[in-house]
């Protein structure tokens, strides 16, 4: 299958991971924009929002995403909250393909509760604030994509497969256009 794909979603979503299983998959080249900024500024997500504020972080993720979405044959697991600016929505759309992790926020805090490295999830009520952006991306990731998986009781393996079918019955319907 030719061309990029973009997954989106929010923080627990899968996006690493199962971007990491689709891009051994299908032969792709796997990015992740996270991992991109730490590589860049030689420093973990936490320490740049210490620093620079969630603003600083947000410009590194423009960048980054401007420059990974014009590559070519690559999967890419995007941050969760890359979809709040219009230009990314914009560089996703162009780019590649773009898929819609969707998770319910009790399993999205389930995978999120071990992890110290979400800064936006340091509250005194991590569910809560989950159940917030939730409320706030969720029409954001429908906006962007051209396919919603829900993830919700599903291994990566079959999530992993399912996109597969699904992603190849879209490129045999391209081709029969
Ligand atoms: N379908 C799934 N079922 C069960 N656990 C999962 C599933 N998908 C991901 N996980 C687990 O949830 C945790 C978070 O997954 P992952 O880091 O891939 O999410 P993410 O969408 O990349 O989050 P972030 O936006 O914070 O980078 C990991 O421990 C992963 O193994
Ligand atoms: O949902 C978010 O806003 C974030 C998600 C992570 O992927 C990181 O990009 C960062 O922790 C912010
Ligand atoms: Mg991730």
């Amino acid at each position: 299958m030719p061309g990029n794909f973009f997954l989106v979603g929010l923080m627990g979503a899968g996006k690493t991971t199962v971007g990491r299983a689709l891009a051994r998959a299908t032969g792709k080249t796997f990015y992740d924009s996270d991992h991109e900024i730490e590589a860049r500024t030689g420093v973990r997500i936490p320490t740049i929002f210490e620093v620079e504020g969630e603003t600083g972080f947000r410009a590194r993720e423009c960048a980054v995403i401007a420059e990974l979405s014009t590559m070519s044959d690559i999967v890419l697991a995007t941050g969760g909250g890359a979809v709040l600016n219009p230009d990314n929505r914009a560089a996703l759309r162009r780019g590649g393909l773009v898929i819609y992790l969707r998770a319910s926020v009790d399993d999205l805090y389930m995978r999120t509760a071990h992890d110290k490295n979400r800064p936006l999830l340091q509250t005194a009520n991590p569910k809560q604030r989950l159940a917030e952006l939730f409320e706030v991306r969720d029409p954001l990731y429908r906006e962007v994509a051209d396919l919603v998986v829900d993830t919700s009781r599903q291994t990566v393996q079959h999530l992993t497969h399912q996109l597969l079918q699904q992603l190849e019955q879209k490129a045999y319907a391209h081709r029969q256009a």
